[in-house]
């Protein structure tokens, strides 16, 4: 367990609400589930306001409702109270502005890595022509750097490869926002710290605002301009949110150096195992 105490420089708290202009608005969101024992209530009075362009990392343990929480800003599922906004007006179900990549890839298996993204970017961009199309397809293989897969199926990339292909595809659409749920919980460290430092580097290209949930204070750190810490179910809400004040392009070793980086991480994990530990994981 770690002891708040020993916190030499406090970080910064910042309030849910950042001075620059809203862009992605969750306003008052609760939802509620009817089960078998009656209404079970996940989230509540959930209140986060996003800048265009910020990178936001979402922590909390097991069960939590990040997942719910996330499916809401990607419309798949309505909250039972609150609403969901981008400039664009208030979200009730899913569009092509907010793309979404899960921990399981989520790649047509039958479809080379070339044709799994070629049919999104067909279905988004119909009425462009085949020409184009290609060349976006090619374009987002070259921003990941899988040119050369271009023509493997899915069981013939690594797991690193497939999440390359996963976020080139959700990419290639060109959204607003970028939903990644755990995108690289089943990948093994070595390929995780590489595809972090890809992800920051397509982030900072494509000028893209993305929501991420980890289970990970150093993947969280490493990327996020804010860390959402999430309380605990039922009724879950965003308990604080850190801010993480290292300048870009960031560098792995140079922010390990940084006395800050140990301070935000103490704060984090202070804040999810003593302040609010879970059964398990206490
Ligand atoms: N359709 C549903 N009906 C009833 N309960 C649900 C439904 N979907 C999710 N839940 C419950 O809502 C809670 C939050 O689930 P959610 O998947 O959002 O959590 P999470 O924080 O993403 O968890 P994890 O980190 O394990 O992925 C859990 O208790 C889950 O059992």
């Amino acid at each position: 367990m770690v002891n708040s105490n020993i916190l030499v420089n406090p970080p910064i708290v910042s309030n849910p609400t950042p001075e620059a202009k809203p862009f992605l608005v969750l306003d008052n969101l609760s939802k509620v589930y009817p089960t078998p024992t009656g209404p079970y209530t996940v989230l509540e009075n959930v209140n986060l306001t996003v800048s265009e362009g910020e990178f936001i990392c979402l922590i909390g343990h097991s069960g939590c409702g990040k997942s719910t929480l996330l499916n809401m800003v990607g419309g798949f599922t309505q909250p039972t109270t609150g609403e969901v906004r981008l400039p664009t007006g208030v979200v009730t179900q899913p569009g092509p502005d907010r793309m979404v990549v899960f921990q399981n890839y989520s790649l047509l298996p039958w479809k080379t890595a070339f044709e799994n993204i070629y049919l999104a970017v067909k279905s988004v961009f119909p009425h462009k022509s085949k020409k184009e199309k290609i060349e976006i397809v090619r374009e987002h293989l070259a921003l990941v750097g899988l040119e050369e897969a271009a023509d493997k199926k899915p069981t013939q990339l690594s797991g690193g490869m497939k999440q390359r292909v996963a976020i080139a595809r959700a990419l290639a659409i060109c959204p607003q926002v970028l939903i990644l749920d755990e995108p690289f919980g089943a990948l093994d460290p070595l390929t995780r710290e590489d595809l972090q430092e890809e992800l920051l580097d397509i982030w900072r290209r494509h000028q893209v605002t993305v929501l991420m949930i980890t289970h990970d204070i150093d993947e969280a750190l490493f990327l996020a301009d804010r860390l959402v810490m999430m309380t605990n179910g039922p009724a879950a809400t965003i308990g604080e949110v850190l801010n993480i004040p290292f300048s870009r392009p960031r560098n792995r070793a140079q922010i390990m150096e940084d006395p800050t980086y140990y301070d935000l991480r103490n704060y984090a994990l202070d804040f999810l195992y003593h302040r609010y530990a879970h059964d398990d994981a206490a």
